[in-house]
């Protein structure tokens, strides 16, 4: 028996009655009148059976809905699947998502144009300037929109656009969505580790709440949704070394606890709606121009800057915490090219990602190899430490190699001899100014 379902909204507009990758693109119009005409419940669904709605709607709606069914039921002799439509109604954001389980017809889109449009959210973190830069190489620099809350320093401002963007804001974000025709979402914005901790109710809010934003905007305007993941989405009782990708998940910070809810409804709305979701679970990631954002692997970075500037390093982790760490290149690369790989390549949409594992003990020694007068102290910071005690020792990123070609380039001496270079000619041209 073939079935239709339909949810109450508060917008008019087009809905597809086919799933989205199917060639007869058949459409239906819904004016105004027919979605405000609906004001029952908070969230319903009305479902129609062979054209008849059993649930009681206002009359306009059923005559709409009955118009639906009877186009959906009747139009694809192509044999198309039955179309189901979720909308949440007029009392929450709203949302329109399409049926479809394979992820590739959001490929659709794309071809209208050369390129991707892409929108980075807090890409003002350590991550995303670095991202937008590799993106605008590849393509164009105005494709690219950075957004944060924060305000950009100047050379990001002139190095492209930018645009002010909270992810709590739906209705802003769906117009900066629209207006500017974006085809690709990396969702940065996120509170950290150490940092979420120490403000549980914002981190809840931004990392939770505002990924439903994303979610609900990607699902709607059919973008390819990129939300990156972590080392932090394992717990003390997932296995640590190595830890692979499908494993008991109980993370102990609600940063954690955040990211498993990101991947678990990242890959819900990919097959319940066909969303184009992809996310990677990233290491501890290090980084020469751009600061971390109150992680607990932020000390991988410190160790650089401070060595550098003061010749002394005091570390807050324990001298044997082994965790997995990444060079930024590396990261930045693996998300472009997940990001790019062919839908059928991927046989999961979450996937760890690797490059090495060190320990502060091991770091130290490699860049004392380099400034041999490096003194290197420990002062343990509880919360880190616990934290960092509970996540991978060693990831296993098999499956990412394997499906979609994944390699990374820098092991622990080229990080170290990368960032010297980086941060030691930084630091003589501000000594020449
Ligand atoms: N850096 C790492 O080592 C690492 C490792 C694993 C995963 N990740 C993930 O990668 C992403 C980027 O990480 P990062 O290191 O750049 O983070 P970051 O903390 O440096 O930057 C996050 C950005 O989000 C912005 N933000 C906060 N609240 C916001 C809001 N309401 N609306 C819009 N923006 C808001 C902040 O202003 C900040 O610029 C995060 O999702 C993070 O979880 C990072
Ligand atoms: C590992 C990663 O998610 C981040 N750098 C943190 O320590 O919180």
């Amino acid at each position: 028996m073939k079935s239709l379902e339909v949810g109450l909204k508060d917008e008019f507009g087009i809905l597809p009655l086919c799933s989205a990758w199917c060639p007869c693109r058949a459409r239906a119009q819904f004016s105004r009148s027919d979605w405000l005409a609906t004001k029952a419940g908070s969230y319903k669904y009305a479902q129609i059976t062979s054209f008849a709605p059993f649930v009681p709607l206002h009359l306009q709606v059923v005559r709409a809905l009955s118009k639906v069914a009877k186009q959906a039921l009747l139009a694809p002799a192509c044999g198309c699947q039955p179309l189901t439509v979720a909308i949440r109604n007029i009392s929450f954001s709203p949302r329109q998502v399409t049926s479809g389980s394979d992820a590739s017809f959001h490929s659709v889109s794309f071809s209208e144009t050369d390129h991707p449009k892409v929108l980075i959210t807090g890409g003002l973190g350590q991550l995303g300037v670095g991202l937008a830069k590799l993106l605008r190489k590849r393509f164009g620099k105005n494709n690219v929109i950075l957004s944060d809350i924060r305000k950009p320093p100047s050379n990001v401002f002139h190095s492209g656009p930018f645009i002010y963007s909270d992810i709590l804001d739906y209705k802003n974000l769906r117009e900066i969505v629209v207006n500017n025709r974006i085809t690709w979402l990396v969702h940065y914005s996120a509170l950290l580790s150490a940092v979420g901790e120490s403000n549980v109710a914002l981190a809840r809010a931004v990392n939770i709440t505002g990924l439903h934003n994303i979610l609900d905007i990607a699902a709607e305007h059919g973008l390819r949704l990129f939300v990156p993941s972590t080392i932090g989405a394992f717990g003390p009782t997932s296995p640590r070394n190595p830890t692979p990708d499908l494993c008991v998940q109980r993370p102990r910070t609600i940063y954690g606890v955040s990211k498993v809810h990101a991947e678990l409804m990242g890959e819900y709305y990919h097959h319940r709606y066909g969303l184009d979701f992809r996310c990677l679970r990233y290491p501890g990631i290090i980084s020469a121009d751009s600061q971390p954002g109150g992680g607990t692997t932020d000390y991988a970075v410190q160790i650089f800057h401070d060595g550098v500037k003061t010749g002394k390093f005091e570390c807050n982790l324990k001298p044997d915490t082994r965790l997995p760490m990444m060079y930024i290149d590396d990261c930045l690369r693996a998300t472009l090219e997940v990001m790019e790989a062919p839908a059928e390549t991927l046989s999961m949409r979450t996937y760890n990602i690797n490059a090495m594992s060190f320990t502060p003990e091991e770091l130290a020694n490699e860049v004392q190899k380099q400034l041999p007068d490096l003194q290197v102290t420990y002062e343990i910071d509880s919360v880190r430490q616990a934290i960092a005690d509970s996540w991978p020792m060693n990831f296993d990123d098999s499956n990412a190699r394997n499906d979609w070609g994944w390699k990374h380039d820098y092991d622990l001496p080229e990080l170290v001899q990368t960032m010297l270079n980086f941060i030691g000619s930084d630091s003589r041209i501000a000594q020449a100014n």
